[in-house]
């Protein structure tokens, strides 16, 4: 476990031959923000040479399947849109599929873009979001703030905009225990080049603390996702690598679906300490850009 690949090609060579599809996270692995990690295109354009199947896993749910596509072609990056699995998709897939929210209901959106467009995709009604980016201007404003008897659900994701309007909006509608409470994701950090931030995980706080629930959540380690992308693709887990740069959300997700693990060290999980570390990736590289 935790076996350093670094400069090792025959090591390599094996965990290439060994594996057909490869399952990458994205912020941390392939990028920071807007800029790509170095000579991470070129071994993304080399395993697809080899025929190796590239899908893409990320729990950022403020992109939907239509913007991480933009952003790939921004960075010249080969994908399709099969290939991209969101946390945002994965919670309108699980509310379309799953939940069964009665026609007359609305999802209320904690989330920014990406949730609106991939629920607009299932046809799902949904409020909340951008519409209310305008925050309260006075504390005595907050009795305004009604339950919603048309909002059957709650949908929690990264929100620069969050406000208290927002979160005492949510809290309001969850007080309704038939209120289902979701969260795309719980990852308590964002990882940037330099440093890492507070992350979904970190602003969900706010809402799941005083409120005492919850949420049922979308994302990775939850198998959900997996589930889906077995079933689309009929993957062979065994043969499946999934590579990422945070062990409780990426390699979790990997050991919990059965498949191999490469854990990357360009994002939120330091080189120092990784043996003391509960969760073990079954392979470490410095970077994915060092792989080939
Ligand atoms: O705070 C967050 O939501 C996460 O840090 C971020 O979204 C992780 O995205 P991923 O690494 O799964 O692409
Ligand atoms: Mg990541």
């Amino acid at each position: 476990m935790n076996h350093l690949l670094t400069g090792k090609p025959e090591e390599i060579r094996a965990l290439l031959d060994s594996v057909d599809t490869f399952l990458f996270d994205c912020d941390g692995v392939i990028w920071h923000g807007d800029n790509l990690i170095p000579n991470v295109a070129h071994v993304l354009e080399r395993l697809r040479e080899m025929g190796k199947r590239i899908l893409f896993v990320s729990n950022n749910s403020t992109k939907s399947r239509r913007q991480y596509l933009k952003k790939f072609t921004q960075l010249n990056i080969e994908a399709y849109v099969n290939e991209v699995f969101g946390s945002a998709y994965a919670a309108a897939y699980y509310i379309k599929h799953n939940l069964e929210l009665p026609d007359n209901k609305k999802v209320y959106i904690v989330g920014m873009s990406g949730i609106q467009e991939e629920l607009d995709a299932e046809g799902i009604k949904h409020c909340g979001s951008s519409d209310d980016n305008e925050n309260l201007t006075d504390m005595s404003e907050m009795s305004t703030i009604k339950n919603d008897p048309d909002v059957g659900a709650v949908l929690f994701g990264f929100d620069l905009d969050l406000n208290y309007k927002k979160l005492a909006k949510a809290f309001t509608y969850l007080q309704n225990p038939e209120t289902h409470f979701l969260a795309t994701n719980t990852d308590l950090t964002f990882p940037t080049k330099n440093a890492v931030y507070p992350g979904t995980g970190a602003l969900l706080a706010a809402l799941s603390t005083p409120l005492g629930r919850k949420p049922l959540v979308m994302g990775k380690p939850e198998q959900r996702m997996l589930d889906v992308i077995v079933d689309k693709y009929h993957l062979d887990r065994s043969r499946t690598c999934m590579v990422g740069d945070r062990l409780d959300t990426d390699i979790l997700f990997g050991q919990n679906g059965g498949m191999k693990t490469l854990l990357v060290l360009t994002g939120v999980t330091p080189a120092a300490g990784l043996d003391e570390q509960e969760i073990k990736a079954d392979f470490v590289i410095d970077s994915l850009g060092h792989l080939l």
